[in-house]
C-alpha cells in the first residue's frame, strides 16, 4: 500500500495502454522509453525486459528486480507501479515482451551533471545526498545490497527527489544490519565480488574480498561536487592505484586484512602514499572532505553507514540542505543525452585563463563547475588515464599505454590546453569529459575503441609503468579478467557497445572456472575484434549463463 492506501503494484496491462514517448535509455536488461498512460494521463517511464535467449525464459535478473522492487515501499527508492505486457506473433506463436512501469523521473544523476546548463549549488548537493543516504538506509535496514551504486542509476525529478533505481544486481544481504557507529560492520559468508561498475568499486572488492558488507554500496560521491566520476579507473589495477593516490596506500593500521586479500600481491608493490584526498577537495570545504574520507575509508568495517552519514555535522553547517521543493527544474537529462550536452560544451568558449576551473598545478579541484560555481562549467580536470598516441590496446590499429608511461595521474593544470587525462572541450580539446575512448578522432576518422574488457592486468594492456606487476585477486576476476566499467554510446546510439555485458557475463565462466575460450574471447588475446555474429552468440550465451549465475549468488 502506499501513503494514500492505495495498492503500490496495480499487476498487469497491456501495452496498448501506453503511448510511446521516446527513448530514455538503453540498459544491460532493457531499453528504456518514456511513455504516457492512455488510461491516466500519468507519464511513466516503461523498461523492456530483454529476452537475451527466449529458450531459457524469463531472466532471472529481472525477476530478482521485479522481486525486490515489489516489496520496496521508500519515497528514496524508484517505485514499480505494475507490469505491462506485449503480445505479437512471432514463429508461429504468441510472443510476450515483458514491460517494468516505474514513474518518470526527469533526469538521471550522471545525466544532470554532464548537462552544461544545470549547475549545482551546495545546499542541492546535500539535499539529493540526504534522499541517497535516506534510500540507502532503507535497502541496508531491510538486509539489501545494491550492488551497483552509481551516478546513472539515481534518478532524479523536478520535484527534487531522489530516488535509487536498477535493482537487477542487487541482492539479499543474510548479515547483520549496520548498526549506527558500527561502519559496515563483518560479513560471515562469500558473495560473489564481481559487481558494481568499476569507478564505483571498493578497494576491497578490488582486491578480492568476498564477505563483503553494506559498506560496498556507501561509494564515492564526490562526483556531484567535480560532475564526473572521480576515480575513473581504465582497469582493476588502475583504479586500486587511483584509490590509493587519493585515500592513501592500504596498511594494516588503515585496512586491517588487506595483506590476506587475494589481489594483495599487485598492490605491494605500488608506492607507498598518504592520500591527497583533502587537498584535491580543498575548494569544497573541511566538512565536505571529512564526510567524504569517511565515505571513502579504506577499512570497509570501519566505513561510515548511511545512518552515521545522515548524521554527519556536513549536513547541520551552513549552507543548509535545500528542501526538494526548493530545487529549481531543469531540461530533463538522462544518461543517453549526454552527448547532446557534449556538443553544447565543445560549442562553449574555453574556461578563462587563470584557471578557476579544473584542477589546476597545486592539484586542487577549483570550484568551476562545483556547487559554488557560477557559470555553467562543470570542473575540468579530474583523475584520468593517459593514452599513448596510438590509442588503446587490442583494437584495430592502437597501441596502447607507452611502457613505463603508468598509469593516469591526478594532476592537471586547467590552463594548459590538450594534455592527455581529462581534457576539456572538443576532441582532446578543453572540457572534454568524455572517457579516453570517445575523445580523439583517429586519421581516419574513427574514434578510438574503447578498453577491450580483456584488459589485461599484466600484460601489454594498460598497465604500463607502475602497474605491471598486478595480478587480479584469483578467484574473483580469474587473474587477467577485469571488471566492468560504465559503458557511453560512441556517438551511435544504435549500436551502443556495452562493456558492462560483458562484464556481467563475465560472473558465470570467472566464478566457475569456466573456459572463456567457448565463447571466443578474451584471454587468448586473438579475439578481440568481437566479429559481430560470433559478438551475439556469445551475448546471448553469456547473458544465459550470467543470469543463472546471479540468481545463485
Ligand atoms: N523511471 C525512470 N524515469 C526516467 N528514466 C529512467 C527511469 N528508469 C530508467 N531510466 C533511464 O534509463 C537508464 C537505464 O535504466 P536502468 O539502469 O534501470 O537499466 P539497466 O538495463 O538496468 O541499466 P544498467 O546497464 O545500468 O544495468 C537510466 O540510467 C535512466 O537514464
Amino acid at each position: 500500500m502506499d501513503d494514500r492506501g492505495c495498492p503500490r503494484f496495480h499487476g498487469c496491462s497491456k501495452i496498448g495502454d501506453y503511448e510511446i514517448l521516446g527513448k530514455l535509455g538503453e540498459g544491460t536488461f532493457g531499453l528504456v522509453h518514456k511513455a504516457r498512460s492512455k488510461k491516466t494521463g500519468a507519464v511513466v517511464a516503461l523498461k523492456k525486459i530483454l529476452m537475451h535467449n527466449e529458450k531459457d525464459g524469463f531472466p532471472i535478473t529481472a525477476l530478482r528486480e521485479i522481486k525486490l522492487l515489489k516489496m520496496l515501499n521508500h519515497p528514496n527508492i524508484l517505485r514499480l507501479e505494475e507490469m505491462a505486457i506485449e503480445r505479437s506473433k512471432g514463429e508461429g506463436r504468441k510472443k510476450a515482451t515483458m514491460y517494468m512501469v516505474t514513474p518518470y523521473m526527469d533526469h538521471d544523476l550522471s545525466g544532470l551533471l554532464e548537462n552544461p546548463n544545470v549547475n549545482f549549488t551546495e545546499p542541492q548537493i546535500k539535499c539529493y545526498l540526504l534522499q541517497l543516504l535516506e534510500g540507502l538506509r532503507y535497502l541496508h535496514d531491510n538486509h539489501i545490497l545494491h550492488r551497483d551504486m552509481k551516478a546513472a542509476n539515481l534518478l532524479i525529478n523536478n520535484h527534487g527527489i531522489l530516488q535509487i533505481a536498477d535493482f537487477g544486481l542487487a541482492r539479499h544481504y543474510d548479515e547483520q544490519v549496520p548498526q549506527p557507529g558500527r561502519g559496515g560492520g563483518e560479513a560471515k559468508r562469500d558473495y560473489t565480488n564481481l559487481v558494481v561498475t568499476r569507478w564505483y568499486r571498493p578497494p576491497e572488492l578490488l582486491l578480492g574480498l568476498r564477505k563483503y558488507t553494506t559498506a560496498i554500496d556507501i561509494c564515492v560521491f564526490g562526483e556531484m561536487f567535480v560532475r564526473r566520476p572521480i576515480l575513473a579507473g581504465k582497469s582493476d589495477a588502475n583504479q586500486l592505484q587511483m584509490i590509493f593516490e587519493l585515500v592513501g596506500t592500504p596498511t594494516e593500521e588503515n585496512m586491517p586484512g588487506w595483506s590476506t586479500l587475494p589481489g594483495c600481491e599487485g598492490v605491494k608493490t605500488f608506492k607507498a602514499q598518504s592520500g591527497n584526498l583533502a587537498q584535491q577537495f580543498r575548494a569544497q570545504g573541511s566538512l565536505a572532505t571529512s564526510l567524504l574520507s569517511d565515505l571513502m575509508k579504506l577499512d570497509w568495517r570501519k566505513r561510515i553507514n548511511a545512518i552515521d552519514a545522515l548524521k554527519h555535522p556536513y549536513f547541520e553547517n551552513d549552507p543548509k540542505p535545500a528542501r526538494p521543493g526548493d530545487i529549481p527544474r531543469f531540461e530533463d537529462s538522462h544518461e543517453l543525452d549526454r552527448r547532446k550536452f557534449r556538443g553544447q560544451k565543445a560549442a562553449l568558449p574555453p574556461a578563462p585563463a587563470g584557471g578557476t576551473v579544473g584542477m589546476g598545478p597545486s592539484g586542487v579541484w577549483a570550484g568551476g563547475g562545483g556547487p559554488t560555481a557560477n557559470g555553467p562549467w562543470p570542473n575540468g580536470a579530474g583523475p584520468s588515464g593517459r593514452r599513448a598516441p596510438g590509442g588503446w590496446p587490442g583494437g584495430a590499429g592502437t597501441t596502447g599505454y607507452a611502457a613505463g608511461e603508468g598509469p593516469p595521474q591526478l594532476s592537471y593544470d586547467s590552463r594548459v590546453p590538450n594534455q592527455r587525462g581529462f581534457n576539456r572541450g572538443g576532441h582532446g580539446g578543453p572540457l572534454d569529459h568524455r572517457p579516453p575512448w570517445l575523445r580523439g578522432v583517429q586519421q581516419d576518422g574513427r574514434h578510438p575503441l574503447p578498453p577491450p574488457v580483456s584488459q589485461t592486468w599484466g600484460g601489454s594492456g594498460l598497465d604500463g609503468g607502475r602497474d605491471r606487476s598486478y595480478r587480479a585477486p584469483s578467484g574473483s576476476t580469474g587473474g587477467r579478467m577485469d571488471s566492468y566499467i560504465p559503458s557511453y554510446s560512441s556517438g551511435n546510439e544504435g549500436t551502443r557497445v556495452r562493456d558492462d555485458i560483458a562484464r556481467r557475463d563475465d560472473k558465470y565462466d570467472r566464478s566457475r572456472g569456466g573456459d572463456r575460450r567457448e565463447y571466443g574471447v578474451r584471454n587468448s588475446g586473438r579475439d578481440r575484434s568481437r566479429s559481430p555474429g560470433r559478438g551475439m552468440d556469445r551475448d546471448r550465451a553469456t547473458h544465459r549463463d550470467r543470469d543463472r549465475d546471479l540468481y545463485r549468488r
